[in-house]
């Protein structure tokens, strides 16, 4: 066994043990970094990457098949599903050098290819070496949740990790989950000329505003996606070719692929975290308020912390630790201010709280403005005028903020930016947009806010009728 000490240890070299290593390296530390699998993590290999390359693979087909309206003649697209494919590996191949071991050799982090286990509340094993650390953080991501459902050990399913090495394009593709994964990769692969069933035990996209996400399924729905709601998958068999989901209300739904995006589980079966004192949650790893395991040397970043899973989740969470670990500084992990968005089309964004949160923390407190893109230019220039804007607004500044429609994971960054620093419907209000842009919807929502106050007040009509009288 070889020993080494190190100030700080990462576990795992996916967006948030990335984040972590080069920040910690770059500013002094001594780092050691430990993947066991393909440095990047899920984003890079099986996740963001990959999902929103194969979306724009989807997005070309889509357009040349619904151009006519702009005076484009349609074509009915001819898709090779394998070279969408080529192309989905070429953008991961163009991104891969940022998270590469000689990147992070280069910042001087030493970056072992094993996986680690704890032995000790203060050592790591990794292969042949045995890592003692003044902190250590666990940033070892999540895994498909493979639910006990009976018959699917009999069949041959895909997940996230496998759906992207796919070649031949699916005939008729089951999703079990109608979560991100799920309705991301439908959109897809439909617009890449494969039928696509979704059986969704709940509500699709559940965790978002029931009325946003209304949009979303409404058109996927019209573009030839089988939604099937509150269609719990009691049990799954295959009969030649085909495997059939067998719903719990007793629908059978068959198809020639299957592809599994029922949730996620977080990566701790390796770490012995017993070994280490750290307690657990059902979704990962406890932590408190700052990150910190039950053992307050070690952190938990990122998805297996057990919280909101994305990608930006796992890089603020490095920042948070990075304040903690290395300057001792205290610092504490924020949610409220944390957006996210569905790459679907329309697409789905979400900041702070939906309208029925707000309506329960807030009561009366809570006004909720709204603006349709249908009243937006551009939007009607480009035939995208599906989809509105909502902010709830409680004593003038906004708590939350709902967008569905085109571009709404870009337009949702400037409600961060309010969130993130309490910022007043004013502020937004005072800003200029650029006519005509998709932009000016975040302008106009802030308006609305406002337009009850200034042209339904008496006292402001009586003020502008007395100044008009005795102005020249
Ligand atoms: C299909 C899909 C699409 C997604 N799309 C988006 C998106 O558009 N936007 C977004 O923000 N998020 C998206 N996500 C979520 C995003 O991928 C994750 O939130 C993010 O990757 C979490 O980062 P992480 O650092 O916590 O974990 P990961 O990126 O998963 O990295 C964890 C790393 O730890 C390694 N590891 C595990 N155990 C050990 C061990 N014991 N020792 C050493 N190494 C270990 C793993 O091999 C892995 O490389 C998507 C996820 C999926 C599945
Ligand atoms: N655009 C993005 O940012 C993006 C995209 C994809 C994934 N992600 C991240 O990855 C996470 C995981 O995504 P996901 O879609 O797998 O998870 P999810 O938990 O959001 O959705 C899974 C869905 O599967 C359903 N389900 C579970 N078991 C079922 C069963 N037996 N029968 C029928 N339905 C069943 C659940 O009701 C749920 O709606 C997301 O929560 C998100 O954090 C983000």
């Amino acid at each position: 066994m070889k020993e080494l000490k190190t100030d700080i240890l990462v576990i795992g070299a996916g967006s948030g043990g990335l984040s972590v290593a080069a920040g910690a390296s770059q500013m002094g530390a001594d780092v050691i970094l430990l993947e066991g699998h393909k440095m990047g993590g899920d984003c890079l290999n099986f996740g963001c990457v990959p999902s929103k390359a194969l979306i724009a693979s989807g997005k070309a087909a889509f357009n040349q098949a619904h151009s006519a309206v702009f005076g484009v003649a349609d074509v009915a697209p001819q898709v090779s599903y394998a070279a969408a494919k080529d192309h989905v590996q070429n953008v991961i191949a163009q991104i891969e050098p940022m998270d590469s071991q000689d990147r992070f050799e280069g910042f001087g982090v030493k970056v072992i290819r094993e996986y680690g286990t704890f032995l000790s509340p203060t050592q790591v094993q990794a292969g042949d070496h045995v890592i003692t650390a003044r902190r250590v953080v666990i940033a070892t991501g999540s895994s498909p949740l493979v639910p006990p459902i009976p018959g699917l050990n009999k069949v041959p399913f895909y997940t996230n990790e496998t759906i992207f090495d796919l070649r031949d394009k699916p005939a008729h593709l089951l999703i079990i989950g109608g979560g991100p994964i799920g309705v991301e990769m439908a959109q897809a692969h439909v617009r890449l000329g494969s039928k696509v069933t979704v059986i969704e035990g709940m509500q699709a996209l559940g965790k978002d505003d029931p009325g946003a996400a209304a949009v979303v399924l409404e058109s996927l729905r019209a573009e030839g996606v089988a939604i099937h709601e509150q269609a719990m998958v009691a049990q799954i068999r295959r009969k030649d070719d085909v495997i059939e989901v067998v719903t719990e209300n007793g629908d059978i739904h068959a198809g020639s692929h299957l592809l599994l995006a029922a949730g996620r589980k977080a990566n701790i079966e390796r770490l012995n975290l017993e070994a280490a004192g750290i307690d657990r949650i059902r979704t990962g790893i406890k932590t408190d308020e700052s990150l910190r395991t039950t053992n307050r040397r070690v952190y938990a970043i990122g998805d297996v912390a057990g919280g909101m899973q994305f990608t930006h989740v796992a890089g603020y969470h490095a920042g948070i630790i990075i304040r903690s670990a290395l300057f001792g500084l205290p610092s504490k992990a924020k949610t409220a201010h944390i957006p996210w968005a569905t790459y679907t089309d329309p697409e789905l964004a979400q900041v702070g709280v939906t309208e029925e949160q707000a309506r329960e923390q807030h009561g009366d407190k809570v006004e909720i403005v709204r603006f349709d893109y249908h009243h937006n230019d551009r939007a009607i220039s480009e035939r995208k005028t599906k989809g509105f804007i909502k902010v709830m607004v409680v004593k003038g500044r906004p708590v939350g903020a709902t967008i569905v429609g085109h571009q709404a994971g870009e337009l949702i960054n400037l409600w961060s930016l309010a969130l993130a620093n309490n910022l007043k419907m004013g502020q937004i209000a005072a800003m200029v947009s650029p006519y005509p842009t998709i932009g000016e919807l975040n302008k106009r929502v802030a308006g609305a806010y406002f337009s009850p106050r200034l042209f339904e007040n008496q006292t402001v009509k009586r003020v502008v009728r007395f100044v008009q009288r005795w102005i020249p």
